[in-house]
This record gives C-alpha cells, structure tokens and sequence, in this order.
C-alpha cells in the first residue's frame, strides 16, 4: 500500500515533529492515508551503521539506505525535513552523547592506523557532512516562495537593514590558481569506465579512484585548488581586513563539500593564527590538533597542557586577536569566532543573512561591522559581490514591493560539485592528476604540487534533460522570464549551455523568456527586476541552487524556511523538502532553557499539503486532494491571523501555531463542501477546538518561561521530548 513517509530528523524540526505529526495523523486518519515515520536523525545514521557493536535491542534499521531506494521509485512521497549536516565536532558530540545513554559505539579515529580503524572511520565518513539529502534527492528541484508567504511579507515585512554607498563590506575572492581558473570540462560521448590516477614528479604513479562508469552524454569536469595560490590569497586577506578595518570572516559549504572545504577551512584558519602555529606547530601535533575541524579544535585541545604551558598559548592567541584583524563572531557573549567550527558559518545561509543586516556581521564587542566576506573559489562569489554592489548602489531592497526569484536547480543523481566527494583528493606529492578512461585516452589532466585539492565532478544527461524541462515548465506555468546562470567561459557550463540549447528544443517555448547570462549577469539583471517588482526564475546549477534558495527568500520572506520546496522525483515520485532552513540549533537552545521554540512550520505545512495532493493524484483519492487543499488554506488564514510563533517565551510558540494550523484545517474541512463525510467528521472536530481556543493557547503559552529537560540533544527521550511538545491536556485531549 503506497503512504507518506515523513522523517524524523534533528533539532527544531524534530522537536516541531513531536507537536505536529500526531495533529496530521490525526486528521487523515480517517481517509486511508497512512503516515509513517523514518528516522534519518545523526543518532538513527550512526546506530544503523554499527550493529556489531551494540545489543540486540539497541539495533535500529538503515531508514535512510531505506528512503534512498525508495526514492527511485515511483511510489514514493516523502516530507523530508531538514536534519544535521554534521561537522566532526557534531559528529563527536553525538557519540559522546549516545555512548554516555548506552550505546557502546566507537570513538571517531582522527587518524586510523589499524583495519579497524579504518573500517570505523569509513563508517562515519559516510556519516558525516550533507549525507542525507543526496541520497534522496533522485530528482531536480523546484523552490518558490508561495503567493500566500510572499503577500505576507508584503503585508508584514521582516527587518531589513539598510544600504549605503560607503559601506566597506565587500568580498574576497581568488583571482587565479581556485577551482574556476583550473576547471577542465568534457562531455562523454559514449558509455565508459574512468580511472583517476596521481603521478609523482619521480614517476611513481598511484589510483585515487578505481574504474568507474560513466553514462553517454555525462558532462565530467575536473580542477584543482592550488595550495600556495590560497595561502598567499588568505595572507593578503587578513593583512587588508586589518588595514581597512573590517571583520575577517570565512564563507565555506563545510557541510556539503564535506572533503574540499573543511581542508580550506583548516588553511584560513592557519593563516589567520599564522603566529601562533609558527610558534607551538610542534607542540599542537602531539596534542593532536587538527584545525580542518576548526580553531574551535585547537581551544579544545590544549586543555590537555600543563598549566604554564596552556597559559602561555592562550595568551598568544589573545595576541593574535590584538594584532591581527577583527575577526567575525558567531556567539560575541561566548567568544565564539567564524572560525572556531566549519558548521557554523555555512555560505548559503551566512552571506543573505549578512546582506539583510547592511553588510555587517558582529565583532567580539557584540556590536554590528563591516566585513571583509572571504570566499577563495572564484566560481560562485561574484554573485554576493554583484548583490553587494546593486545593495551600495541602490539601497536595501524593499520586502513590501519587491519581486520574488523562484529556483530550477539541477541537483539530480549528485551532480556537480555536491556529488564531488569521492573524487576529491588532497594531493600527496607533486606531480599530475589525469582521468583516464578504458581505452587508455586521458579525458583530463593537470599539474598537481602538494597540498592542493583537486576534485572531479558528475552532471548526467538525463537529469540535465529534466532540468530543462522542469524549468520550462516552470517559465510557462508561472508566465516569468527564466534564466539559465551559466557562463560561457567557464569550461564545465560551457558543456551545459551546449546540451541547454539542444533540449530546449524538445519543448514548446514560443512566447517564453528564456536567457543563458554568465552568474554576475544574471545576478544584475534579476536585481534589477526584484526592485521593480517583477519576478525572475534562475535556473541553474547544484550549488547555486543552494545559494540562490538562500539569497533571495531571506531577503524577500525573511528565511527560506518559508519555501515551498519540491522535488519531482525522476521515477515519478515526489519528495517535498521543508523549506531550505536548517535545524537551527540556537532554536534548541532556547527551547531548554525557556522553554519556548521559535520554529516556524511554515514549510512543513507547504510540504505535507503538496504531499497529501500528490498522494491524492497517484492513489486516486479524492479526500487526499481535499486534505491537501484545506491544508494549504488553513496555512493562508494561520499567515493573515499572524499565528506563526514568536521569538519570545511566553508568546505562541512552535506548539501553539499548531495548534492555530489544527484549528483552521479542521474549519475549512468543516466548511468544504466536496466530501459529506469529512464535511461531518470535521464539524464537531472544529467546534471543538474553536470552543477552546482560549483555554488551549493558555495551556501552550502559560507553561513557557521555565527550563525543560528533554533528556539528550541528538538522542533525546522519548517519553520527556514528547511531554515538553504536547502541553496542552484539552488540546491532545480533543485529537485523540
Ligand atoms: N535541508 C537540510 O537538511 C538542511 C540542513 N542544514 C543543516 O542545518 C544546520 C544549521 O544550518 P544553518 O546554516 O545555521 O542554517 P539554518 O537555516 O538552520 O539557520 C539560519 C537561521 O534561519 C532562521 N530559520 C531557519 N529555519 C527557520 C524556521 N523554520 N523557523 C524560524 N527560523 C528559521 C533562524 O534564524 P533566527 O532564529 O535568527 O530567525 C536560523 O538561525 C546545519 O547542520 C546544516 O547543515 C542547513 C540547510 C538545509
Ligand atoms: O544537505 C545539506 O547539508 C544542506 C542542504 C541545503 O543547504 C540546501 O539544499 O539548500
Ligand atoms: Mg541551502
């Protein structure tokens, strides 16, 4: 029997889950629509991956390999929401966590030495980093911000800090020597096995990468980042950031280029305290420190010194940050700095939030500065800089009158850089790198010297083609100009644009607007039309996918996790994605400490509603589509009675909007006229919950103020979590 699976993941959307899933099982109950839950949470990924190691009863099911292969058929309708992406530090915690509640897993092995080490390791390497959505993104996507969500921020704008044309914020990025100047691109005319070889300047040659197949029609790229041409970019950035008097701050996708950014992360981080590693770089290696996880790393692994001898580094630190440029902060009361984890600052979200506050991020004094945004690869960058420049030139932009910029994203079968990792090497010895296929032909080749990162990338033919006709059909649906961000002179989109041009015409686009502009181009032309008010479609590539999800719901709405945010599944399923906010882990923090949670579910609504349509096409049932349709409109009038949840305890909360949601599907479930039974079910349902209204709100609100305990961060309680997330004795009272 087909039925919806909904995920069970981590931090603010799973505590939201606990208050929300028994409202929508609840109301579909009676309509033969079965949801079931799977947990793709960090704890279930790592139990699912150790059974050797724990008691019978303490094993759990792969859910995730599950989903995956679900994915691909099509059955499938999935919600998934958004889990951790987890750095090594949020790894560790959670193994910390889930041994100290029994679980007698093993430790991470910085370095393996033993099989078993290695076997360990690999074991969370897989783990680790963005390791869920590319499993289950088996289609291309399709974010929008839905007419009701963008009307509501006409209506109610959020915040947005203004721009003026003497702002110092500007970005950083490499001129030569990044993964832009040294990209290579071919497209692969027929079926073939690659190998990716290292040969050492003495001749020694050694494979990165065993055969693998590629399809007919695959795009393959690959480049290299060259170490020296990064340190001598980040010597020069934190010597300009001191001299023009602006935050130091890094911008990295950590978590989705989980190999390549962290390796970056480490260097920024190296060269920031280039005096301190020069003068304790013996001691740091036999204290074990490894600053790919941060500096954060560093702090933690001194605690291990003498006294006199952590004292001294510490106060040389202290020197570094008196000598050296300010450097941007994540937690100024906690003198947490950019720098100390790679989860912490990650470029999608990081660089709009910036953009919506002036420019500015905060320094350690806890107030607002301009800021030096450092991005080294130059593939992306120009289109913060293009925002930034639009921003000092024109002003902030205006959320009650601007235009709204829905995405196209190829992201199908890993492609593009997100797909990147088991290709990407930090490179042993200098030398060349070269990919060779079956026949012994070399498709693409570099000089390598030690240190530097190169890395190959995938974009299949197939979903190239569903792409262009996702965005066609998007273009032709929505009646908006849609433009493909891809620069003729960058070798792997200039392979794009080939195969662009020869499947648009497979479809029907006379009439539509349709444009290939290089990113900064197309950055310009789309601002220029999100002043005006008019509405513009990128259609592009996996990362900027990423970023543009980002950029431009957080300016227009606020945050992305108001997104509509759907995947067609290629097999023809669906798989509807809550938004593109993340778990927010200072939403947890709040929760213990008053609790009060400030998650919006906004992009829960979005995706369960789209869901329940979907099932009702594929499974033929009408109640499904009614469900669906009430849903969507209980979320319109949840948005016009401001019910969504404050940032302030004591106020409605995540709970309490769900309560509002209850409330409002029941009436127009209520007042629907399509389905009699439904229609009488839902009547008393609905006069019920409007009959308490008061009372309910008062149970919800009335309880804040205080800590909770819900017994664990990545694993917590059951029995507690779902206590603290179901208050309301009238309320659960009325669902059951
Ligand atoms: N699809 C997925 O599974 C995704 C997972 N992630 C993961 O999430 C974690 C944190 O990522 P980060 O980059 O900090 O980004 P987040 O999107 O989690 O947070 C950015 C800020 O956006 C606001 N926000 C996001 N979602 C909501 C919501 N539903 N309700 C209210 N406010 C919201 C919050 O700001 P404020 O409280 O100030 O209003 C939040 O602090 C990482 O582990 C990351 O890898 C990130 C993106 C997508
Ligand atoms: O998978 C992740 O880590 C983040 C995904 C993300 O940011 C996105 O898809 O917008
Ligand atoms: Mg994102």
């Amino acid at each position: 029997m087909s039925k919806i699976i909904y995920t069970k993941t981590d931090e603010a959307p799973a505590l939201a889950t606990r208050s929300l899933l028994p409202i929508i099982q609840a109301f579909v109950k009676s309509s033969g629509i079965d949801i079931e839950t799977k947990d793709i949470s960090l704890a279930a990924r790592i139990l699912a991956v150790f059974p050797d190691f724990l008691n019978e009863d303490q094993r759990v099911t792969d859910d995730l390999e599950m989903l995956g292969e679900l994915a691909k058929k099509p059955e499938a309708n999935i919600v998934k929401l958004p889990n951790i992406s987890a750095s090594i530090p949020q790894l560790k915690a959670a193994i910390k966590e889930l041994q100290s509640q029994g679980f007698e897993i093993p430790n991470y092995p910085d370095e393996a030495k033993s099989d078993s080490e290695k076997d360990i390791k690999s074991r969370y390497d897989k783990i680790k980093g963005s390791a869920v959505n590319p499993v289950l993104r088996e289609g291309n996507s399709d974010r929008r911000a839905p007419k009701a969500v963008k009307n509501y921020a006409k209506k109610h704008p959020h915040s947005m800090g203004a721009w003026s044309s003497d702002s110092k914020t500007h970005v950083a990025t490499m001129s030569h020597g990044d993964f832009a100047h040294n990209e290579k691109s071919v497209t692969i005319s027929d079926a073939t096995n690659i190998k990716i070889e290292h040969t050492s300047a003495n001749g020694t040659t050694t494979i990165l990468k065993d055969s693998f197949p590629l399809l007919k029609g695959e795009i393959i790229d690959a480049t290299v980042l060259s170490k020296k041409a990064l340190l001598s970019f980040l010597e020069t950035q934190v010597t300009d950031a001191k001299e023009k008097d602006v935050l130091f701050s890094l911008h990295m996708k950590g978590t989705m280029m989980k190999v390549s950014d962290p390796i970056i992360f480490g260097h920024a981080v190296k060269v920031f305290f280039k005096d301190l590693f020069e003068k304790h770089g013996k001691t740091f290696e036999e204290i074990g420190v490894n600053v790919n996880s941060g500096f954060g790393n560093v702090l933690e692994c001194i605690q291990q010194l003498p006294e006199a001898k952590r004292k001294e580094i510490e106060a040389d630190i202290e020197s570094v940050y008196q000598n050296g440029p300010a450097v941007a902060m994540v937690n100024s009361e906690k003198g947490i700095t950019n720098l100390n984890v790679p989860s912490d600052v990650i470029i999608d979200a990081s660089m709009p939030a910036m953009i919506r506050t002036s420019g500015r991020m905060w320094n350690a004094k806890g107030e607002l500065q301009d800021t030096k945004a450092v991005i080294p690869d130059s593939s992306y960058a120009g289109i913060y800089s293009a925002t930034i420049d639009f921003c000092k030139k024109h002003g902030a932009f205006d959320p009650t009158t601007m235009g709204t910029v829905p995405n196209v994203g190829l992201m199908a079968q890993k492609a593009e850089e997100y797909g990147s990792h088991d290709k990407t090497f930090e490179i042993p010895s200098d030398g060349t790198v070269k990919v060779i296929d079956t026949e012994g032909n070399t498709l693409l080749q570099h000089s390598v010297e030690e240190g530097d990162i190169w890395r190959m990338c995938q974009a299949k033919d197939a979903p190239i083609q569903d792409w262009v006709k996702l965005a066609v059909t998007r273009a032709r649906a929505s009646q908006t100009p849609a433009v493909f961000w891809l620069d003729e002179n960058r070798a792997h989109d200039a392979e794009l644009i080939k195969k662009v041009n020869l499947y648009l015409k497979d479809h029907d686009t006379s009439g539509l607007d349709l444009r290939i502009l290089s990113p900064i181009d197309a950055t310009i032309f789309t601002c220029e039309r999100l002043k005006e008010g008019k509405d513009t479609i990128s259609v592009s590539g996996n990362v900027l996918r990423d970023y543009l999800t980002d950029l431009f719901p957080i300016l227009e709405v606020g945050t992305s996790a108001k997104m509509l945010s759907i995947v067609p599944l290629m097999n023809g399923g669906g798989l509807f994605e809550t938004g593109a906010g993340g778990s927010a882990p200072k939403h947890v923090q709040q929760l213990l400490e008053e609790n009060h949670l400030r998650w919006d579910s906004l992009g829960e609504f979005l995706a369960l509603a789209v869901s329940l349509e979907h099932f009702g096409e594929v499974n033929n049932n009408e109640k499904a589509k009614i469900l669906g349709q009430t849903l969507d409109d209980a979320t319109d009038k949840l948005l016009e009675n401001q019910k969504g949840p404050s940032r302030k305890s004591g106020e409605l909360d995540n709970r309490g909007s769900h309560f509002y949601l209850a409330m409002y599907w029941a009436q127009e479930l209520a007042n629907q006229t399509k389905d009699a039974t439904l229609k009488e079910e839902f009547t008393s349902i609905a006069q019920k919950l409007t009959e308490n209204e008061s009372t309910i709100v008062n149970e919800l609100n009335s309880i804040q103020g205080k800590p909770v305990n819900i017994g664990g961060y990545y694993e917590p309680n059951e029995a507690l979590v779902n206590q603290v997330m179901r208050p309301s004795k009238t309320f659960n009272a009325i669902l059951e």
